[in-house]
């Protein structure tokens, strides 16, 4: 029997829901037991080393390659359940870029779109607006052939808006960007964002998907380590934090006498600071100490764990 039902409350259920899934190539568990949910209207990250798992996932979620075991839903339907034909519908509002997109060299940029929106059936009248978006209006009839892979990967990212999908799937989208254009394509995710698209992103760069991402996921040999806002991921891991106080060199010692009582870590005089790690917990009483000092204290700052620090907690 087709099990294409809805969830009971559509609105509540999660866009994406894997349960249990696995992907295995003989000997090798590609996906080993995942369990996953994806909100409607989300900003999601995908990170872990290479071959954790992460590209046979994103396929499995696109019906690209059917899973070992388990369930992928994706709006209440089925991923290849059924006959096909409802998962189809729910695919074309899906775009996905995929880790090494396949583009041909003796097309232009805009023969390239015509190209993909045939092979998607959308009509083709968007093509020069979507490259405006993806700031390629002024290569639109060069051939790829003389694109930089930074032009390619924005090319890429286009094909993946034909259509106007409310999912999409990008896989290390970043890939070849110049700063300035990583900056410009998070500006375009925001925009797709708040018309109510759900993205789900892989990368390696993890500083640029911490500040970004609503929530993610931790993957590592094929299952998922952790997932939640980095917040809460930095809790759960209860990495310390470290303060770094600035005064003047002479108080270095005062700064260490006023912390002698509270459970701190490292205490290091630097440069022109002193540097203290400390636990989550004791963080209110260390700044409490602190502000005893009155004008001894210069500036303070507080630095969390970074999400590679996270990141290398739950993978290693
Ligand atoms: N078609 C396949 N046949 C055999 N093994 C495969 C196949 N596809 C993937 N694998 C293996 O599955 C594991 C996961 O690969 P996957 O490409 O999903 O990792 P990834 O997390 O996307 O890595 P990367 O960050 O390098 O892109 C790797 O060990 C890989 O060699």
């Amino acid at each position: 029997m087709a099990d294409t039902s809805p969830a009971p409350n559509e609105a509540a259920a999660p866009l994406i829901a894997v349960r249990g899934v696995h992907k295995h190539y003989g000997p090798i568990r590609a996906v080993d037991g995942v369990d996953l949910e994806i909100r409607r209207g989300e900003l999601f990250g995908l990170i872990g080393h290479n071959g954790a798992g992460k590209s046979t996932l994103f396929k499995m979620m696109l019906g690209l390659i059917p899973a070992t075991a388990g369930e992928i839903r994706i709006d209440g339907t089925r991923v290849g359940g059924g006959t096909g034909g409802e998962f189809r519908a729910v695919r074309r509002k899906i775009g996905y870029l995929p880790e090494n997109v396949v583009l041909y060299d003796n097309l232009t940029g805009l023969e390239t779109l015509q190209l993909f929106a045939r092979l998607k059936s959308v009509p083709p009248t968007a093509n020069l607006h979507l490259l405006e978006r993806v700031g390629l209006e002024q290569a639109a009839r060069r051939r790829v052939r003389e694109y930089s892979k930074g032009m390619r990967q924005r090319l890429g990212f286009a094909q993946a808006l034909l259509g106007s999908p409310k999912l999409l799937f990008l896989d290390e989208p970043t890939t070849g960007l110049d700063p300035e254009a990583i900056r410009g394509f998070y500006a375009i995710l925001r925009q797709l964002k708040s018309e109510g698209v759900t993205i789900v992103i892989t990368s390696h760069i993890l500083a640029e998907i911490q500040e970004r991402v609503d929530r993610l996921a931790i993957m590592a040999a094929g299952k998922v380590q952790a997932s939640g806002t980095v917040q809460a991921l930095r809790e759960q891991m209860d990495l310390p934090l470290w303060f770094s106080v600035r005064v003047a060199p002479a108080d270095f010692e005062t700064v260490r006498a006023a912390l002698g009582h509270l459970p701190v870590g490292a205490v290091e005089a630097r440069d022109d600071h002193v540097a203290v790690q400390c636990r989550r917990e004791a963080k209110m009483a260390v700044i409490a100490a602190l502000a005893g000092l009155g004008g001894t204290v210069l500036d303070l700052s507080v630095h969390e764990p970074s999400l590679e620090d996270v990141f290398f907690g739950f993978s290693d």
